[in-house]
């Protein structure tokens, strides 16, 4: 049950060009942990679609002509409201997506810190001026918003997925035009909420709850949407891409994962230890960043074994709003097969369980965090993300071997290592073949590093002082007939 000091952010209304609107056909939002409906949402279409970017592209006109001071006072608003509402905020999260409350405390934090961010970096769109090759003319560079920014977002950060693609469009001068994840919609309709309250323009934002492939197909097909931020699987972020080519739509695509997690003979093993189970069960391992490879080199390989059998033991699975648990639900049944698949296929090809390896007994979509040992290559879980709390651990024996192992796949998003050779932590951080690397640590997202991947885990970055950059295009001004 959620006790909310403002009822009002639980909406049950999608956020249409500055209206709070219904529809005769409803979708469900269920609470993973408990299987209870917690609203019903509107199911809109391509008509709404429409709505909103007309809207986006009316609101902007005025918007982007703000002093960008005044564009970073509303963003600083919206951050603090989030920040005074952050326990209302998580509840929600927690409720629909399932996470422990804790995390979800986190995450609006985190995402709350993207806002933060922007409102700063707002006031810090420079451009250039370029010797000119003439006498005659001076040549400048100037940076303007890139137009109605679409975004399409995953189930797995409800909140800080969307801001941290709201925030650097509304700073640019962009508006934006945003369809959710079915399963999480409420926290995005929650942000709308407090984003209308601090002042972002009517129909600078929408939120458009229903059919992805109808909201996204009008999204990546009409012409007054300059931009898709995607963030979600490699197979839908290529369907997508191929659907913005009608209309040349610049793309900023955060992607599928495997990282690698790798422990050299020469780490710390209790730090590696605390930053496995930090990157591997965090959000019962439903992130694009956890590791989903653990590589430990041979003359350490039992030690961490047994060292992260026992603090594996320590993670309490239950509901997100229970006090203590560690470890919440997965999202849905699609879920659990994945993981149970990973698991059998790993056994069925000599790999040797440690612990967990089966459904919760709370039942749902509870599941056991779970070791394996004596992994290769050879098995599924090499190849595919699991997005579940399974850590397969493979066993190496030069940096060299590893090298090859943890570059072998076409992901290149996040990758970690624990080592305390400078040589060895130079050598292999240029080689990692990933847009993020972790030395010596399991977290790396922060709002002031650029977030994104290489290979086929995406393009463009997000936060820091790059992430504006995805929103802006580059004008060149050329004076010339200065010596008439
Ligand atoms: N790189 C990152 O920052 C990042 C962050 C979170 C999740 N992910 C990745 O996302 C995946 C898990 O999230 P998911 O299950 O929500 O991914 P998903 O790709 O299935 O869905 C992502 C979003 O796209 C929508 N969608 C699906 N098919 C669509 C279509 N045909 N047209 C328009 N929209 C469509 C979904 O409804 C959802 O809102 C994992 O692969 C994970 O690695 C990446
Ligand atoms: O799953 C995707 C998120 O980007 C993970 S993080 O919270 O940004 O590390």
């Amino acid at each position: 049950m959620l006790h909310l000091k403002r009822p009002d952010l639980l909406r049950k209304q999608a956020f249409v060009a500055g209206r709070w609107v219904g529809a005769p056909e409803t979708i469900a939002v269920t609470n993973p942990a408990t299987g209870e409906t917690l609203a019903e949402v509107p199911k809109l279409g391509a008509a709404e679609t429409r709505e909103a970017v007309a809207a986006a592209k009316a609101a902007m006109k005025e918007w982007k002509t703000r002093p960008a001071k005044a564009r970073a006072a509303v963003l600083r608003r919206w951050y603090e409201l989030l920040m005074a509402n952050q326990e209302d905020l998580a509840q929600i999260l927690t409720a629909e997506q399932g996470k422990p409350l804790s995390e979800s405390r986190g995450e609006i934090a985190y995402g709350a810190s993207y806002i933060e961010w922007f409102a700063e970096e707002a006031k810090r769109v420079y451009g250039d001026t370029i010797p000119a090759p003439q006498a005659d003319r001076r040549l400048v560079v100037i940076k303007q918003p890139i137009g109605v920014a679409a975004a399409i977002t995953p189930w797995n950060f409800p909140n800080a997925m969307i801001t941290r693609k709201a925030a650097p469009a509304f700073a640019a001068g962009c508006a934006m035009v945003l369809r959710p994840a079915s399963q999480t919609p409420l926290s995005a309709l929650a942000l709308a909420v407090l984003a209308e309250e601090a002042g972002i323009p009517a129909g600078l934002f929408s939120v458009l709850t229903g059919g992805s492939a109808e909201i996204g197909g009008e999204l990546t097909s009409n012409p007054d949407v300059a931009k898709l931020s995607f963030t979600g699987s490699t197979e839908v972020g290529r369907l997508l891409m191929a659907q913005c080519a009608g209309t040349i739509k610049k793309l900023s695509l955060e992607l599928g994962g495997n990282a690698p997690f790798v422990v050299f003979d020469d780490a710390d093993l209790d730090a590696a230890v605390e930053g496995a189970i930090a990157s591997k069960y965090r959000n019962a391992g439903q992130t694009c960043v956890c590791a989903n490879r653990l590589y430990v080199q041979a003359g350490v390989y039992d030690a961490f074994v047994e060292k992260l059998a026992a603090a594996v033991a320590k993670l309490k699975v239950g509901r997100g709003d229970e006090e203590g648990v560690t470890q919440g639900p997965l999202i849905d049944e699609k879920a659990v097969r994945q993981v149970e698949a990973h698991i059998a296929d790993a056994l069925e090809n000599g790999a040797t369980l440690v612990t967990g390896g089966q459904r919760h007994e709370l039942g749902g979509s509870f599941f056991e965090p779970t070791i394996l040992a004596g992994v290769t290559a050879k098995m599924k879980v090499a190849r595919e993300e699991t997005f579940g709390p399974m850590a397969p651990v493979f066993k190496f024996d030069t940096e060299e071997e590893l090298i090859a192992a943890a570059n072998d796949t076409e992901f290149g998003l996040a990758s970690y290592f624990y080592s305390r050779d400078i040589g060895r932590i130079w050598r292999v951080a240029e080689a990692l073949e990933y847009g993020m690397v972790g030395v010596n640590t399991g977290l790396i997202s922060n709002e002031a590093a650029p977030f994104g991947g290489v290979k086929q885990s995406g393009l463009g970055r997000e936060g820091s002082k790059y992430g504006l950059d995805d929103y802006l295009e580059i004008k060149y001004l050329c004076f010339a007939g200065l010596d008439r």
